[in-house]
């Protein structure tokens, strides 16, 4: 069976700089894929391309294995796609406007006034099908924009940096509705706010300068950078000195009299030896646990990483 979505080897120069060089991946299942990236980083060169937008300078890409440069319209009818400015007609109501994009994707007559119905429904928003969409706020034209992007019920759904511009509370409902459509859809959704693809995405593809730096699962993210320090509880912390002679142990920061953050180089193992340490030597250790490191954390390491990469 085909992947969704299978992209090889794509870059796209503009005039003389290169946007993005050799990016590939595939999706194989539905759910959310992240493509995160900070602004510049590529991602929206990547989904223009994917979705037919723009033509690449070099590679391929397969939706549900059709080749889009081969057989471009086909290859769209898989898709749908909400670009970071959704291509809104305002003057057209809800209903207008997704009876007009079901049309263009090719759907068949008879079968759009019932496809509208149902987009409407599943992003909530048949209560205004007669409102004028200049007449919506933004979280609810973004739910528009989004509703005319499955109206044809694609394999693949393409959302570009879908909750930018929306207040926190519409930011809230746009994630919950995204989360829905994954369920029986393929999303790759574009953001460069880590906290929102950590909460939405399954898996993450991170793109800097143009590059993938990073492709797998979010757990794996989030467990890339190894723990270079734990948190140590005592009855009383012996002085930084003594602290120092175990094997490993770089630095030690006071919290308090009895807690104290130990940084340490090499592996996690340390807190074994820590431990077998402090029994010999009568420190009285109560609690000890290495700290995971923050995400924000992983996506500095990485984002330095691409920049010497360059
Ligand atoms: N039409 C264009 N002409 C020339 N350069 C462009 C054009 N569009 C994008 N670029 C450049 O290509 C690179 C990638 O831009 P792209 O918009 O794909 O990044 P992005 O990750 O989507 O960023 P953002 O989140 O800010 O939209 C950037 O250096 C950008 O300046």
């Amino acid at each position: 069976m085909s992947a969704i979505v299978r992209v090889e080897k794509l870059s796209h120069r503009y005039a003389s700089a290169w946007a993005i060089r050799d990016i590939s991946f595939e999706i194989n299942k539905t759910g959310v894929v992240g493509l995160l990236g900070s602004n510049g980083a590529g991602k929206s060169t990547t989904m223009n391309i994917m979705c037919g937008v723009l033509n690449q300078t070099e590679g391929e890409v397969f939706i549900n294995g059709i080749d889009k440069r081969v057989n471009a319209r086909l290859a769209k009818q898989q898709l749908g796609f909400l670009p970071q400015t959704p291509p809104l007609y305002t003057d057209f109501t809800v209903n207008e406007f997704l009876t007009y994009a079901a049309d263009l994707r090719g759907m068949e007559k008879k079968t759009i006034k019932q496809a509208v119905a149902i987009a409407m429904d599943r992003t909530g928003i048949t209560h205004f099908s007669e409102r004028l969409i200049k007449n919506l706020s933004g979280g609810y034209r973004q739910r528009v924009g989004i509703a005319q992007a499955i109206i044809h019920r694609p394999k693949l759904v393409i959302l570009d940096e879908p909750t930018n511009g929306l207040d926190p509370n519409q930011i809230i409902e746009a994630r919950k509705l995204i989360k829905e459509i994954a369920i029986d859809h393929t999303v790759l959704l574009s953001s460069h706010v880590l906290s929102e693809i950590n909460l939405l995405c399954r898996d993450i593809i991170m793109i800097e300068g143009g590059r993938i730096v990073f492709a797998d699962s979010m757990d794996a993210f989030n467990n890339y950078v190894q723990p270079q320090s734990m948190l140590v509880t005592m009855e009383v912390i012996p002085p930084e000195s003594e602290l120092l002679k175990v094997p490993g142990v770089t630095k030690v920061q006071y919290l308090s009299n009895t807690q104290c953050r130990i940084y340490f180089s090499g592996s996690a193992d340390i807190t074994q030896v820590f431990i077998k340490e402090s029994v010999q030597r009568n420190w009285r250790l109560k609690e000890i646990g290495l700290e995971k490191s923050l995400l924000d954390d992983v996506f500095k390491q990485l984002s330095h990483q691409s920049q010497f990469a360059r």
